[in-house]
């Protein structure tokens, strides 16, 4: 695990929150997930671009906080042709919860991500998910938090940032690997980590480019560089817009492919 001195102070707090927050330790959850790359080749069979569409009322990068229903703006998301939805559950610094994400995985009918910053097996027992954001570069033993994972029914999203987490995470078993474009220590966005990493990710695994992505352009670029899906929260949400629409800033995502295919 990473020192913390070369953390953003804002990802330094969050990680120690994260760490304090008790996990349930009365009951081990059996959840029946939907699968990801299922729902993914639905996606490209109708020629939709796989979006994950995060739920993420505020960060510590955002311009402002959006305080809508979280269910409406996942509903308005699959509204808009997302594959998936990310929800955050994280409270202190991203206005999350895991109510929220209950909420939104009873209302809709495409795979929920948990997003969150999971250090410890008992923290994978909060909430029901489809999938579970694990983070190579907090976790102490991936290999052991993959396997409790999948124990309770979870699909890991196991995250990277740079070659060295990604040879981790597949040493550990990782087959759905997101690349995270931005940089924890510095909370940068640089789309060409993706690009750096992705190549180098075996084809049988599924490789989603996350965070950074803010425009059609940004869309066609990852793909190019090999996603089999987008992670997006920033631009859906748009933050500083206030009372934006949701489904129109999805859809505009989704249909970046539509003239490649
Ligand atoms: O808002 P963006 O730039 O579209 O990014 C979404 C998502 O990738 C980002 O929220 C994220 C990626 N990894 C995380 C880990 C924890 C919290 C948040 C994240």
């Amino acid at each position: 695990m990473t020192s913390e001195t070369e953390l953003a102070p804002a990802v330094a707090s969050i990680l120690e929150a994260a760490r304090e927050r008790a996990g349930d330790v009365d009951a081990q959850l059996a959840v029946d997930a939907q699968s990801l790359p299922d729902a993914i080749a639905g996606a490209e069979a109708d020629g939709r671009v796989p979006v994950i569409a995060e739920v993420k009322p505020t960060s510590p990068t955002a311009d402002g906080t959006r305080d809508d229903d979280p269910v409406e703006l996942a509903q308005a998301m699959v509204d808009g042709g997302a594959t998936a939805i990310s929800v955050l559950t994280e409270p202190s610094h991203f206005g999350g919860s895991p109510a929220a994400l209950t909420r939104v995985r009873e209302a809709v009918d495409v795979p929920v991500l948990r997003k969150d910053f999971v250090v410890r097996e008992d923290q994978l027992d909060v909430v029901e998910a489809d999938l579970l954001l694990l983070i190579v570069r907090f976790v102490d033993d991936l290999e052991a938090l993959i396997t409790a994972t999948r124990e309770r029914g979870f699909q890991p999203l196991v995250e990277v940032h740079d070659r060295a987490e990604l040879e981790t995470a597949l040493e550990a078993g990782a087959d759905i690997i997101g690349v995270n474009n931005r940089d924890l220590g510095r909370l940068e966005v640089d789309l060409e980590t993706f690009e750096s990493v992705a190549p180098h990710v075996p084809d049988d695994v599924t490789v989603i480019a996350e965070s950074g992505i803010s425009s059609p352009a940004d869309v066609q670029r990852m793909r190019e560089a090999g996603a089999d899906a987008l992670l997006v929260g920033s631009a859906i949400m748009d933050h500083a817009g206030g009372d934006s629409d949701v489904t129109e800033n999805t859809q505009q995502l989704v249909d970046a492919g539509a003239t490649d295919t």
